[in-house]
């Protein structure tokens, strides 16, 4: 569905991101992690063509995204809060990507129905301009707006920081359920490896750039993931 073909990203000749080959096969959970700095959101933007990579290519179902803008039909995407229009409300900010969508309003209100318990009704009918909601509540409309349509591939970067705990259960559950609903193909990051692992069908661990773990998706993955990030205890020196 996606592949990554000899791909460096460098900035002042350091390279950030360098992955030779990966692909992400349909219907796959895809979950990165890796420390900051990592190269995740790198990565991310460049599968969204949002910056251009130093050398190599992204490929999704057959197109390069850096050269013909057909991959926007069936990608959807929320990175981070400049994908929101701050002075709408979140009715209208939907209204518009449904436009983008091509979603009647009924098809809209439907859609929308069944977030109503991820919403907290703390969304909708609220009168409150997107710039107004708070960071967890602004990330939910980024998130629902990125299922809008139901595309075939979403990317979501970071999609549990900021949510309470409960929000935190009910999108793992929301993602899991669409993809199987839906055979959507997800690429999401995160820094929780409890909600990554819980989601994904299949871990890559990110550093300095690389790919350094493959993971695929068994009873001990989070044990796995744990493991390879948990600092190694050295002697008390207080
Ligand atoms: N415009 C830029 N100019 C210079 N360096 C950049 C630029 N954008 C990103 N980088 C560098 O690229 C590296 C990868 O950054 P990236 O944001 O992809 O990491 P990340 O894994 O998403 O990190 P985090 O977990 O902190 O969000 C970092 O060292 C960052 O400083």
């Amino acid at each position: 569905m996606i592949q990554i073909q000899n791909l460096i990203k460098a900035y002042n000749k350091e390279i950030v991101l360098n992955i030779p080959e990966l692909t992400i096969e349909k219907g796959e959970i895809f979950g990165l992690v890796g420390n900051n700095g990592a190269g995740k959101t790198t990565m991310f933007n460049i599968v969204l063509d949002l910056i251009t990579a130093s050398k190599g290519q992204v490929v999704s179902k057959g197109i390069v995204v850096r050269e013909s803008e057909d991959w926007k039909d069936f990608t959807g995407a929320f990175i981070d809060e400049s994908f929101l229009i701050g002075y709408l409300t979140a009715e209208e900010y939907f209204a518009f990507i449904a436009g983008l969508r091509r979603m009647s309003k009924t098809e809209t209100a439907d859609f929308l129905n069944g977030f109503a318990d991820f919403f907290n009704g703390e969304i909708l009918g609220k009168k409150k301009f997107i710039r107004d909601l708070s960071k967890g509540n602004q990330k939910k409309v980024g998130i629902v707006a990125a299922l809008m349509g139901k595309p075939e591939i979403v990317v979501l970067d970071e999609p549990f920081a900021n949510l309470d705990p409960s929000s935190q259960y009910k999108l793992r559950k929301l993602i899991k359920d669409f993809a199987n609903a839906n055979g959507t193909t997800f690429l999401i990051s995160d820094h929780t490896l409890e909600n990554i692992a819980d989601v994904s069908t299949r871990l890559i661990i990110l550093e300095k750039g690389k790919i350094v773990r493959d993971v695929p998706k068994t009873e001990t993955t989070l044990q796995e993931v744990e493991a390879f990030f948990k600092p190694v205890v050295e002697a008390d020196v207080f």
